[in-house]
């Protein structure tokens, strides 16, 4: 049975779905050493934010087939070392977006309220009115940096307040900003105009440290920072001084360049200094989703199935994986019958997407045409989180091209090898929509389903072939399941494709390239 290590608190709904394949083991709170220390007895490993999966873990995690991030943010998983050693990496892009909306725009009211320092002083005791003098948000400027997910729903939200609603994400278009009743600006004239600021953005090498010294200069004395997003998006030494010096208003902070917070000038300001401790995803209901989305994944992921959300499996989302599932096995296939075919070292593979594969949501088909050309060379090791990397570390180019126009089937896919030995393509085609069908190889039209175990001839069409080969085969005591001729011109060059029930004995295939009118003969095991 698998086993799965929880290594931050998860909701028992996913621990529940886990338990049906695997034997779970709930460890949270360990040092990373101890860590490093277990991680090579799991086939899985589940976090949430508290975890730091490094390159040490990943490659001390032998048996890891699978990180599952309960939440959207894998910025605490290395996943390009994980990427390089097959390990698939799933999160759960939409369980906590409500939760993390809400949470921002709770501490925007917060702050403008001052309801955390209110309620301490009441609770203290006192009855102080006059320092809690707020203020309103309704037709005030919200400057919304990033309009996600999470952004799109606090702009929603706000828009129902009376907010004016300003934007900066380049990459969504000014129509969809105005769906959402947002003006799109770039990001000075949102820092200028804005009276509360709030930023649903990764972090990346553009966005670390977005907000400094320079940037919140430009801020108006009564802008407010919310940043439910993602620490070290702030510079928080600059922040904290703006505040401290009154050059605008506030902040509310959920997240923070080093988690937990240690000391830090932040923690020293009042009541327009709002922090809490990565809170945005803390509620019940997005607790459940997150558990249950990442739970759903590793489970499907141990039993050998593919993972809705892999964020290191390119363009390999839960629609396109419905529609793609028989192409991916289809793709897959081919580049093993192809890599076979080609044998040596391919430099070069030509895979093209006809008919109705040849959009641009194929591109998974790609990496599983890698898939199965490097099969051969690398066996369980190889899978669609890797293929690509491994490709290239092997040299070998990929040229990709789509013919919308091809028609005989509904959709095919052709794929050339060219290596140190020569060129050979296939084409296959799915009948009836999941049947795996050989329509041509290396040029020759032939209409056969692959087997496990098959033998290709190269030769010319000519009276008596079938039979020699035939008695050969049944001379070495292989029984022939099937087998077609393909040919283009009556005596010119043909294809045999035949489908046996055992491995080719040792030695045979040089006898056959013996009998007369054979050039070639390839034996592959699919
Ligand atoms: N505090 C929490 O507990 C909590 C919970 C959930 C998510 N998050 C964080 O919230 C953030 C947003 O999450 P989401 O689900 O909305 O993500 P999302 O991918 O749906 O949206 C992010 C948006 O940021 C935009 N963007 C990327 N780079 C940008 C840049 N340089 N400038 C402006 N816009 C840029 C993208 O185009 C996208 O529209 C993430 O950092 C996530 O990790 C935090
Ligand atoms: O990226 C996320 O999903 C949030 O930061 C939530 O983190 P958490 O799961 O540790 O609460």
């Amino acid at each position: 049975m698998s086993k799965v290590l929880v290594s931050d608190p998860i909701d028992q709904a996913g621990i529940d779905i886990l338990s049906q394949v695997a034997t779970v083991d709930v460890k949270t709170g360990l040092k990373p050493d101890r860590l490093k220390e277990i991680i090579g007895e799991y086939d899985a490993l589940m976090i949430r934010s508290g975890t730091r999966v490094t390159q040490e873990i990943i490659e001390a995690g032998t048996q890891l087939k699978i990180i599952g991030r309960a939440g959207v943010g894998v910025d605490n998983v290395d996943v390009p070392t994980a990427t390089r050693r097959g390990i698939v990496v799933v999160n759960s892009p939409e369980g906590n977006t409500i939760a993390a909306a809400e949470h921002a725009l709770a501490m925007m009211l917060a702050l403008s309220r001052h309801i955390p320092d209110a309620n301490a002083s009441v609770k203290r005791g006192a009855w102080d009115r006059n320092s809690f003098i707020g203020a309103e948000v309704y037709k005030k400027t919200l400057g919304i940096v990033g309009l996600g997910k999470i952004g799109s729903h606090v702009a929603a939200v706000a828009k129902a307040m009376g907010m004016k609603l300003l934007a900066y994400d380049p990459f969504i278009s000014t129509e969809r900003a105005e769906q959402i009743g947002c003006q799109l600006v770039d990001l000075d004239l949102l820092f200028q105009q804005a009276d509360y600021i709030t930023l649903h953005i990764p972090k990346t090498p553009e966005t670390t440290h977005l907000i400094n010294a320079v940037t919140l200069a430009k801020m108006k004395p009564n802008a407010r920072i919310i940043n439910c997003a993602r620490g070290g998006i702030i510079e928080e030494t600059a922040l904290a001084a703006a505040v401290k010096a009154g050059k605008i208003a506030g902040a509310a902070l959920d997240v923070f360049e080093s988690e937990p917070l240690g000391e830090s000038d932040l923690r020293s300001l009042g009541k327009e200094m709002i922090l809490t401790p990565h809170l945005g995803a803390s509620t019940t209901e997005a607790q459940v989703n997150v558990a249950i989305d990442v739970a759903e994944q590793i489970r499907d992921v141990l039993l050998g199935l593919p993972a809705r959300s892999a964020v290191n499996i390119p363009g390999l989302g839960p629609d396109v994986l419905e529609e793609l599932k028989p192409y991916m096995q289809l793709a897959e296939t081919l580049g093993n019958l192809v890599g076979q075919l080609a044998g040596g070292r391919v430099e070069l593979l030509n895979v093209r997407l006809q008919g109705e594969l040849a959009t641009n949501k194929s591109q998974p088909l790609v990496v599983a045409s890698l898939k199965g050309l490097l099969y051969q060379a690398l066996r369980e090791r190889v899978n669609y989180v890797n293929a690509s990397i491994e490709a290239k570390e092997r040299g070998i180019r990929v040229i990709e091209t789509r013919d919308a126009s091809a028609r005989d089937y509904a959709g095919s896919l052709h794929l050339e090898a060219t290596g140190t030995l020569g060129t050979h393509s296939v084409t296959g085609a799915l009948l009836g929509d999941k049947e795996i069908h050989l329509t041509d190889v290396d040029g020759f039209p032939i209409n056969v389903p692959p087997s496990k175990y098959m033998l290709f001839t190269l030769h010319r069409d000519m009276p008596g072939i079938i039979g020699k080969l035939g008695s050969l085969l049944g001379s070495f005591n292989v029984n022939i399941a099937s087998m077609q001729v393909g040919r283009k011109i009556v005596r010119g060059d043909a294809v045999m494709a035949l489908s046996i029930d055992d491995p080719l004995p040792d030695g045979i295939l040089a006898e056959i390239t013996k009998v007369p009118g054979i050039r070639d003969a390839f034996t592959v095991t699919l």
